[in-house]
């Protein structure tokens, strides 16, 4: 299976709008994605990875998000020639006015609705992921 990731598709209800959480690297080509990681030797609960990347590189805590249990999706693609499969699940900040702090890793961050996110995540699975999830939410 190669590598494997996890994160949150992290989403706030703000102003009548559905607004995602995208980063941006600090390294490479600064691309954007919702936060997420490489899951840890030892750690065997995907989920739990996906918390702990989320609180390193945005500062959310579990007790901000509520998380949408069957909303997971599995993202792959090729890194360097390697296979890397990602996996997401779609989740609430439950206090739409919490901060966001980031880590080195990132050097920006954006809240941004369906169509704007969809052009900060260049690529054609995030962006069929993230109508996907923005279709449950509004209906
Ligand atoms: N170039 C670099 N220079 C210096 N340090 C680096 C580095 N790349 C990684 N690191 C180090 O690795 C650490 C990251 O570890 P983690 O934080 O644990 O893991 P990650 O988010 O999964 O890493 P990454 O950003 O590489 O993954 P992504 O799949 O989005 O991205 C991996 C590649 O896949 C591409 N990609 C992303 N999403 C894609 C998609 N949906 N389809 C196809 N390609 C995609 C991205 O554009 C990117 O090229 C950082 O702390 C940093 O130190």
């Amino acid at each position: 299976m190669g590598k494997v990731a996890a994160g949150f598709v992290v989403f706030r209800r703000i102003s009548n709008e559905i607004q995602y959480l995208m980063m941006q690297t600090s390294y490479g080509q600064h691309h954007w994605t919702p936060p997420k990681g490489h899951v840890d030797p030892g750690e065997t609960d995907e989920m739990v990875t996906a918390y702990r990347e989320t609180e390193e590189e945005s500062g959310l805590l579990k007790s901000d998000l509520k998380v949408l249990l069957d909303t997971k999706k599995v993202l792959q693609y090729d890194v360097n020639g390697k296979p890397k499969t990602v996996i997401y699940w779609l989740a609430e900040l439950i206090n739409p006015e919490a901060k966001v702090i980031l880590s080195e890793e990132h050097q920006d961050f954006k809240w941004l609705n369906l169509i704007e996110a969809c052009k900060y995540g260049n690529y054609k699975d995030m962006q069929d992921m993230l109508n996907y999830y923005d279709n449950l939410l509004k209906n």
